[in-house]
């Protein structure tokens, strides 16, 4: 039986392929890429940075957000204390678009996040020419050597890749390959299993000061930031607490430990 992780990626590379025929790669390059702020830089400025995602759904519970208008919620993450945004744009499985990812671009001052399941660096150019500050890479879906081209492409195109895990085998290869934004997904996308201890466990794994470490997935309440906070997490990536909340700006404040959490 094939993973969902895998029916995605098919489905992805079906998706570029025909994005391909419209726009091809050296009309794409020809475009200009809009300047931004550093995703790196804006994880590392904090003791522990928000990262809030725009996501309307998922394939794990649906319809998230029935009424959606991403650059509302965008800026409504930015003013309530967002140090980045991440935006789904995968459209099958997520209910994302290329469309949404470029309005917030152009009306937020925080970097952006293009999140998707990059299976062709005609993803990462697409990232780029949209204004994207960083790109999501997924180490389970590329080899080593597209890993350390991948990472070097967004690097080229001013970008910070944001390298994402599960194992430490996985954890490792990222390293090996230059990854200096690490993210460790609680969230197994084969089956969309959840395991909170998966972030801290991995973070004691990684030694070096200059890795920016982004636990993601499945955050809900004051004491589970607390947990992060004390693992020394430098980052979180917060999506379906903060898009279930009418008040977003209530709901980050609480999660940050500014205010009590309703
Ligand atoms: O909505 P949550 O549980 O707060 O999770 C957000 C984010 O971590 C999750 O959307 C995510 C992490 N990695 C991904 C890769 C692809 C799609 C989605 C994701």
């Amino acid at each position: 039986m094939a993973d969902l992780l895998q029916t995605i990626a098919q489905s992805t590379r079906e998706r570029i392929a025909r994005e391909k025929e419209r726009v091809p790669l050296e009309q794409l390059k020809a475009r200009p890429i809009p300047a931004h702020p550093s995703l790196y830089e804006a994880l590392k400025a904090e003791p522990l940075a928000f990262l809030c995602e725009v996501k309307k759904a998922s394939p794990s519970k649906g319809v998230i957000a029935p009424v959606f208008d991403p650059v509302r919620i965008a800026k409504a993450y930015e003013e309530a204390g967002a140090s980045a945004i991440s935006c789904l744009t995968e459209p099958a499985y997520f209910q994302g678009s290329d469309a949404a990812l470029e309005a917030i671009c152009q009306a937020v001052d925080v970097p952006v996040l293009r999140k998707d399941f990059v299976v062709d660096e005609y993803m990462i150019v697409q990232a780029a020419v949209m204004g994207a500050a960083g790109v999501l890479l997924i180490v389970e879906l590329l080899t080593p050597d597209e890993l350390r081209r991948a990472i070097a492409l967004a690097n080229q195109l001013g970008m910070d890749p944001l390298v994402e895990v599960r194992t430490e085998a996985q954890l490792h290869m990222a390293l090996q390959c230059g990854a200096r934004l690490l993210g460790v997904n609680n969230r197994d996308l084969r089956d969309f299993h959840v395991d909170l201890s998966r972030a801290p466990r991995l973070r004691t794994l990684v030694k070096n000061e200059d890795i920016v470490f982004v636990a993601e997935s499945g955050y809900r309440t004051r004491e589970q930031i607390e947990m992060l906070e004390k693992a020394g997490v430098d980052a979180v990536l917060i999506g379906e607490t903060l898009m279930r909340a009418p008040d977003k700006r209530a709901m980050l404040t609480a999660l940050k430990g500014e205010t009590r959490c309703g």
